[in-house]
């Protein structure tokens, strides 16, 4: 049943929710509840008097109380657990506490944190948010949607728990994720709480850790694969277009063996997207864009050298190729001028172990067949940065410390400014951190991580890191998707969410090597992406038609600030 319903006052024009739950219910309802922020008519006409404590407080005095316990926590753990029970105590308060800090707490709420949390998260929760999808439900799946009670749901991230960050296999403890992206999509797109979903298919996992704990809290069996897998997603996929069929459905930290086929069979049948390919292509290729205006360089210009072809590997990738189309280069060319390396080495054609996403990117047999090796067979990184010489380096691994010394400096040979991308997620499975690449390149490196890293000083200048994280894209394409009622999402879109991130990037902000905007100003780039999603949804016929200063009104106005909404009893 539902608890609440938005109403509009037609005499006053009052907008105000009409609540039906009652005293403990109502404090019980993260949702809903105010906690001191109660007025006295609420207290009276819904049931809670002497349920709460004397004081009214305004939300900005719950806020700086909050702040204050937050900041008493001792790690970042610590902080993570306290801010998700704020969360399950008022989503307000919460949301108010996150949007007011955000750099401070995007790190807790999501990478890196949110890492050590997935790794323990069935010690550590307290309450089950979202939807868990098993085998044993999915058949009564209409029931489980109907049981979230959400007046109205636009928008769903799903895991299956497969790959979460670097950290492998975490079943539905990988459940963290969607919930941290979903607090994303409300602090930094502006989507308004209520009408996000986080859902976990808990389809089993592989991991024996998991297996053998007594205290995991997920589905106890080996990970599901094949036909079962792929009628528990179909069902679950036709489930979201029956019950909410206007949302939004996020792709993320799905395996590589089942992101792609998931991403090829859905795209055109639900408004959906897969964050790790798309929305981390994206990213990367905003971050790149601004790297050859620092660097008064093209994209023909450079080499690029791609370590880990699964799905960050190939959106970015894949991006790559059509920018250097795009300068008018030819499918040979472009393709000569990006060596992508996976487990067994540079992907070459002929490679029998090359899966079908990697086609597009393998290089040719004749391109490296004079190329002098260390040693015959696998063509390795040193290889290729030996004879392929890119000027480009980006790892998408999960692999701590592959760009070694040796690597980062055969790259700065060749070039005055090295870009190298080390995108792993968490902390602990970058490829190389900020410091090591300016240790190896004499300072000269524009560098670019997954996760965030402090400045350093260097010869008497402070270099800086960019956060590469696809953050910066996937709430921004979430919103203008939405707002434009679009009814795909599709590279064109990405690409002028790419050209929006980098455009905001300032003169100053180049002068001191970022590629990206700052992430306090996430929300000022979620509103340029969405709006640049929406116009490019009206360009490509798939989207509302409205003219410029309409669709940016149109986004503004679909942008919630947290804040306490007027009750009635309903
Ligand atoms: N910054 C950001 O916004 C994002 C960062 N990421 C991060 O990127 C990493 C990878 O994610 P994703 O692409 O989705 O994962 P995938 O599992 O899809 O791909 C990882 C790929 O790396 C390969 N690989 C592993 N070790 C090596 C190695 N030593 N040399 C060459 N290739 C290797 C794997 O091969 P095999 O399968 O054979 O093991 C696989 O193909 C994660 O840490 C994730 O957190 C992901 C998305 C966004
Ligand atoms: C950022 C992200 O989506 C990942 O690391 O998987
Ligand atoms: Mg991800």
């Amino acid at each position: 049943m539902k608890t609440f319903a938005f109403k509009i006052d037609p005499m006053t024009g009052e907008e105000y929710y009409e609540v039906y739950a009652r005293g403990r219910q109502l404090l019980n309802d993260p949702h809903l509840n105010k906690a001191a922020s109660f007025s006295k008519e609420e207290r009276l006409s819904l049931g809670l008097e002497g349920l709460v404590r004397s004081a009214i407080m305004p939300l900005e005095h719950q806020v700086s109380r909050a702040y204050e316990a937050f900041n008493h926590k001792p790690d970042d753990l610590e902080k993570y657990i306290f801010l998700v029970a704020l969360q399950d105590r008022s989503e307000v308060i919460f949301y108010k506490l996150v949007t007011d800090h955000l750099k401070e707490m995007v790190p807790i709420v999501y990478t890196p944190t949110v890492g050590t949390a997935c790794l323990q998260m069935s010690s550590i929760q307290r309450r089950f948010r979202g939807v868990y999808i098993t085998p044993e439900n999915i058949d009564h799946i209409d029931d489980l949607l109907r049981n979230i009670t959400l007046p109205q749901v636009n928008l769903i991230v799903v895991t299956d728990g497969e790959r979460i960050l670097g950290l492998g296999d975490l079943g539905s403890d990988g459940m963290g994720i969607p919930v941290g992206k979903v607090s994303l999509y409300v602090a930094a797109g502006g989507l308004h709480p209520h009408v996000c979903l986080p859902v976990c298919l808990d389809v089993g996992t592989n991991n024996p850790r998991l297996l053998d704990d007594p205290y995991y809290l997920g589905y106890r069996q080996p990970r599901l694969r094949g036909a079962e897998y792929e009628r528990i997603v179909e069902t679950f996929v036709m489930a979201v277009k029956r019950h909410f069929p206007d949302a939004l459905l996020q792709w993320e930290d799905f395996g590589k063996s089942t992101a792609f086929k998931n991403l090829e069979r859905y795209r055109d049948r639900i408004l959906s997207f897969n964050d790790d390919i798309q929305g981390t292509g994206s990213t990367s290729l905003a971050a790149l864009m601004t790297a050859m205006r620092i660097k008064k360089s093209r994209f023909s210009d450079e080499r690029y050298m791609i370590v880990g072809m699964g799905q960050a590997g190939t959106g970015i990738s894949l991006n790559i190729l059509a920018a250097l189309k795009a300068e008018g280069l030819g499918d040979e060319e472009a393709r000569a001028r990006v060596f992508c390396i996976d487990m067994q080495g540079l992907l070459v054609e002929d490679d029998p172990l090359l899966e079908e996403p990697q086609r597009p990117m393998a290089q040719r047999r004749a391109a490296v067949a004079d190329w002098k090796l260390d040693a015959p067979g696998k063509i390795g990184m040193l290889d290729v940065v030996r004879n392929g010489r890119p000027t480009v380096l980006v790892g998408v691994t999960a692999q701590t410390g592959l760009f070694s010394e040796a690597i980062l400096q055969e790259v700065a040979k060749v070039t005055d400014r090295p870009i190298v991308f080390a995108l792993s997620n968490p902390t602990s499975k970058c490829e190389a951190t900020p410091e090591q690449v300016w240790k190896a390149t004499d300072g000269k490196g524009l560098v670019a991580c997954g996760s965030p890293f402090p400045p350093m000083e260097w010869k008497g200048k402070v270099l800086r890191s960019s956060q590469c994280n696809n953050m910066y894209i996937f709430p921004g394409v979430g919103l203008g998707a939405l707002v434009a009622k679009a009814s795909k999402i599709t590279d064109g879109m990405l690409l002028a969410a790419s050209r929006a991130i980098s455009e905001m990037v300032t003169p100053e902000q180049e002068a001191q090597g970022l590629m990206l905007p700052e992430m306090e100003d996430i929300r000022k780039v979620s509103t340029a992406v969405a709006a640049a999603v929406a116009r490019q949804a009206r360009e490509e016929g798939l989207g509302r038609i409205m003219d410029d200063a309409t669709l940016e009104e149109a986004v503004a106005r679909a942008q919630w600030e947290p804040h306490f909404t007027p009750y009635r009893a309903g």
